[in-house]
């Protein structure tokens, strides 16, 4: 289904601010919230999932055979305009971490606060979900990269959540980018996880002043934790004996992962972490190019960066 005259069309817009929903396709329904931000809620046959149009933000994803939700969502996120979504999938793009040079261009980039139109729907032959969406041309977005470009996410939701995220280089000289899929996963209890997949990995460690080292053991957390696996192009587990099940990550497109847990006394700094104990909730496992593994762009080309999302109940 092609939805591109939807946002174009002002009856379909009076639609959605009269009626605050909209139906897309059999299993997507558009909504609206009274701040004016837009939603896509899925339901099919195979998982619920809801998606911020701002930021193209997976906030929640759940197969139905599951009873916990594979996204760790803060209660106490905040859904405004130009500000992100704590939890789910934010999109980092087109940088990772701050911008190197001007410190009031947003912290991992624009994408995650810009908004995206929807520019296609669909079934796949499994039964999922699959949305694409573009990131529209803003004079904020504009502001902070000039040259063109275009900004494509697919989005399937089904028994597996997948991003796909394609970059296409519009100008007429090459140039460089670092994006994340920075996501919340929701686990049992922090000190119930471990992570298989990053031994022997080089990790430049953000809390001792970017030291390198090698990962030797599985990643188990006891504080706060925030390191980035440079040259990562495996697969990754989280292993949650709480909730007895395995949360896999595969990906391709990208050469980095980061994992973070900001331990207690970083989210009680943060103002939308949620209650005292909600981050012992989630870790964050980041499909990235960063760091040593940015990726230029020539000219005419594209660059997509996917993970996919499996749980396996034990
Ligand atoms: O608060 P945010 O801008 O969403 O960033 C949250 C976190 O993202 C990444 O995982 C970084 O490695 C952390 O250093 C940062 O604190």
């Amino acid at each position: 289904m092609n939805t591109e005259t939807l946002e174009a069309s002002p009856l379909d817009a009076n639609t959605l601010q009269t009626k605050k929903r909209l139906k897309l396709h059999a299993h997507v329904m558009q909504t609206q919230d009274e701040s004016g931000l837009q939603y896509l809620e899925v339901d099919n046959p195979l998982c619920t999932a809801r998606i911020a149009l701002q930021g193209a933000h997976v906030m929640a994803w759940q197969p139905k055979f599951l009873v916990q939700p594979v996204l760790w969502l803060s209660s106490n996120a905040r859904y405004v305009k130009g500000r992100s979504i704590r939890g789910g999938v934010p999109i980092c793009w087109p940088w990772f971490g701050a911008h190197p040079t001007d410190s009031t261009f947003c912290p991992h980039g624009f994408a995650r606060v810009i908004p995206w139109r929807v520019i296609d729907v669909d079934a796949t032959p499994t039964g999922a979900t699959r949305i694409m969406l573009e990131m529209a041309d803003t004079p904020e977005a504009k502001r902070q990269l000039s040259y063109p470009y275009t900004l494509v996410a697919t989005i399937t939701v089904g028994r597996r959540l997948r991003v796909d995220l394609a970059t296409t280089n519009q100008a007429d000289h090459p140039f460089v980018i670092s994006e994340a899929f920075h996501t919340y996963l929701n686990i049992s209890d922090i000190a119930n996880v471990k992570i298989t997949g990053l031994q022997d990995c080089v990790y430049s460690d953000k809390m001792l002043k970017y030291e390198r080292h090698v990962e030797h053991n599985p990643l188990t957390f006891d504080g706060e934790f925030d390191r980035v696996f440079i040259n990562h192009s495996s697969d990754c587990t989280v292993h949650d004996k709480g909730y007895n099940r395995l949360i896999h990550v595969s990906k391709s497109g990208s050469d980095t992962t980061v994992v973070w847990s900001p331990g207690a006394e970083k989210s009680a700094q943060m103002a939308d972490m949620g209650a005292p104990d909600e981050w012992r909730k989630m870790v964050c496992v980041e499909t990235t190019n960063a760091m040593d593994n940015m990726v230029v762009i020539n000219p005419g080309r594209t660059h997509v960066i996917s993970a996919e999302y499996a749980v396996e109940t034990l």
